[in-house]
């Protein structure tokens, strides 16, 4: 599926722009500091930097979660602060999440879990898989075949691997058709191989769905193996924004000494 995007409310082919977005916590973390950045459609954005660099803290602020003490963060042509509650929520909807812990329910078969996607579209609790509609039943079933799980729709989610689980939560993730992918460290709790597998999956939908993805990381491999972009962050700063195609390992482990990382902000300021 290739969306057609309406660049009328997405300001051209920007799904996301931050300027200079500054986050303070009290009583003196700054958690973002003069962020700006964009994100096109259908571009993998891999957030690196340290443990408290702000990755987590830039992802809220995309869904609205978070709102910027300075600065102003526009997501498909919305400027989040200032969206009325309907608003906000219609966005929401546009955006799908996937979690380093899957947050599926452990007790539900897989293909279930993957209907709870569609939620948000329905009206009313649903409580087994016959309470949902047909059309929702046979979408979630194309999607689990999308990940390779079709084969394991009626088993139930915790007996299946860490691998298996998040291919599901990227599965009910795309059931909701968004046009804006959030995934906060959605390999840390992998193994090698199967985070391989999991960062295919969100490249392969990502160019199969013109799917916008933000995606924070540790791994300096997995990101330049299945990147587009790398944002590094250090101490809420942005010190790195850079197409995958010109950088190495090393260049972009300078994101994490300090030293070079300060460096990289400063020629970037020159
Ligand atoms: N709600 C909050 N209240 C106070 N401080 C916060 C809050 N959320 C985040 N912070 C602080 O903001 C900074 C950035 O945190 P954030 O979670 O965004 O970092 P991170 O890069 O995602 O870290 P990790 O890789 O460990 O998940 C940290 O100093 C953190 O303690």
């Amino acid at each position: 599926m290739t969306r057609q995007n309406d660049n009328s409310d997405t300001g051209g082919r920007e799904a996301v722009r931050f300027d200079g977005v500054t986050k303070r916590f009290p009583p003196n973390v700054t958690a973002l500091d003069s962020v700006s950045l964009s994100a096109r459609f259908g571009e993998v954005v891999v957030l690196l930097g340290l443990s408290g660099s702000g990755k987590s803290t830039l992802l809220r602020h995309v869904d609205g979660l978070q709102l910027p003490t300075e600065g102003s963060v526009h997501v498909l042509g919305v400027d989040v602060a200032a969206a009325r509650p309907k608003a906000l929520r219609r966005l929401r909807g546009r955006i799908g999440f996937v979690f380093q812990q899957f947050h599926l329910v452990p007790t539900l078969t897989v293909l279930e879990n993957v209907c709870t996607g569609a939620l948000a579209r329905l009206r009313g609790p649903r409580l087994g898989l016959p309470t949902y509609p047909r059309r929702i039943r046979e979408a979630a079933l194309d999607q689990l075949d999308r990940v390779g799980l079709a084969d394991r729709a009626f088993q139930r989610a915790d007996t299946l691997s860490g691998g298996q689980q998040q291919r599901v939560a990227i599965a009910r993730a795309m059931l909701q058709e968004p046009e804006i992918l959030l995934a906060d460290e959605p390999v840390a709790s992998l193994d090698p191989e199967s985070s391989h597998q999991v960062m295919e999956l969100i490249k392969r939908v990502a160019t199969e769905d013109d799917l916008t993805v933000l995606c924070s990381l540790h791994q300096v491999d997995l990101a330049l193996a299945w990147g587009d972009r790398i944002v590094g962050l250090h101490t809420g700063r942005v010190v790195m924004d850079t197409p995958v195609a010109d950088i190495d390992h090393a260049d972009a482990m300078s994101i994490y000494a300090r030293v070079g990382a300060e460096n990289v902000a400063d020629a970037a300021a020159e």
